[in-house]
């Protein structure tokens, strides 16, 4: 097999798509995203230049992105915006530039009403392709033939959700997308194929500013750290659900990096910041997870909920914010109500030492 960077090798071994229950397949829209198993090698990525469309913007009121009738409006202060009267299917290539720079600065933005949504996977994949290294994470549930779609499926999936609260006291699980990649995604689009009509928001944190908020003292500490990020647990969760999966990835970034833009952010794993030079014993290792966890998911004045429709694109900057969705659609009888989201990650630089806080709380089923 030839070694290309970072490239899916698809077997030529068909396995059945997720098998539905009788009243789960006719509730579906979306069979063709509906997530398949086959088995998938992803070569391992090697160092690729990665140029942010975001540094590209000369004009900062956005002019190609924001025509006539295009309506923005702020979700938080700090955070999130929904942008009404602009169909991302309609952009050109200064209107994405732009669009990254305006995801970037608001970290958040939700699209609804979206026509790209009906447009087919290559569309989908083909828009993301603009932002970055298109990503194949070697864990979870696909499109055929699409190997860069992550695909979440929720139709009764009882069984699944009663394991899962049976360890769980939520279903909130903070995450950053991805971040065991070597150069982890900065642009993450999630599509809303079918949702419920209340419920199945996705909640968003700011690294960068939950980092300004800490004392010059604890942000010289952090400064200092790096962080194991792993896909090992995600791996073990799709075995345990019988899947196949490729390759377990492992990285070390630093706990708080600075892009090449003007913020520091915070990055995290669950399960490790250390860093084996400063040497921080176990237990010190834990008051400090805790504690910064507890920060983060504490600070509402810098998040955000997205209220996300069907039919409607998120589009944020996975290298400054964590988040989680909220899986609260589910009927005592039924399990969950039906949902349907594929998500597509572009990834961007490698993370430096400088100053921001990578958070990941991946202790994660699906992504
Ligand atoms: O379903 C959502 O709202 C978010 C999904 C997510 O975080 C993921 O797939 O990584
Ligand atoms: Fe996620």
């Amino acid at each position: 097999m030839a070694a290309k960077n970072g490239a899916a090798v698809v077997y030529d071994i068909n396995l059945p798509y997720t098998e539905l229950t009788p009243e789960a397949n006719k509730t579906t829209k979306y069979h063709e995203y509906l997530p398949t198993w086959d088995p998938i090698w992803f070569e391992p990525l090697k160092e690729f230049e990665f140029e942010d469309p975001a540094l590209r913007v000369q004009d900062k009121s956005l002019p190609n992105l924001l025509k006539d009738g295009a309506k923005v409006s702020h979700i938080q202060p700090g955070l999130g915006a929904i942008i009404e009267g602009v169909q991302l299917n309609q952009l050109d290539a200064a209107a994405k530039d732009e669009l990254a720079y305006l995801v970037s600065h608001r970290k958040v933005l939700v699209f609804p009403n979206q026509d790209i949504i009906d447009e087919g996977p290559a569309v989908q994949q083909a828009f993301m392709d603009y932002f970055g290294k298109r990503n194949y994470q070697p864990v979870s549930g696909t499109v055929r033939g699409h190997p860069g779609f992550h695909i979440i499926h929720r139709d009764g999936n009882k069984e699944e959700i009663s394991n899962f609260l049976s360890r769980k006291s939520t279903t909130t699980l903070w995450h950053q997308d991805v971040s065991y990649e070597m150069q982890p995604p900065g642009y993450v689009m999630l599509g809303l194929l079918q949702g419920p009509e209340v419920g199945g928001d996705t909640v968003f944190t700011a690294t960068d500013a939950a980092y300004k908020r800490l004392s010059p003292a604890i942000q010289s500490l952090l400064d200092k750290l790096e962080a194991v990020h792993t896909s090992s647990k995600m791996i073990n969760h799709v075995k345990a659900v019988g899947a196949w999966s490729a390759r377990i990835q492992r990285n070390v970034h630093p706990l708080v990096e600075g892009p090449s833009r003007d913020r520091r952010e915070v990055h995290i794993c669950e399960w490790g910041v250390h860093q084996p030079n400063v040497g921080l014993k176990e237990s010190e290792e834990k008051m400090l997870m805790d504690f910064l966890l507890n920060h983060l998911m504490t600070g509402h004045d810098f998040s955000g909920t997205c209220q996300v429709a069907t039919k409607s694109i998120v589009l944020f900057d996975n290298r400054s914010l964590i988040h989680s969705a909220i899986v609260d659609y589910i009927d005592e009888d039924r399990g969950a109500r039906p949902r349907h989201i594929f998500r597509l990650c572009a990834m961007a630089e490698k993370p430096i030492p400088v100053k921001k806080l990578r958070m990941c709380l991946e202790e994660l089923y699906t992504p």
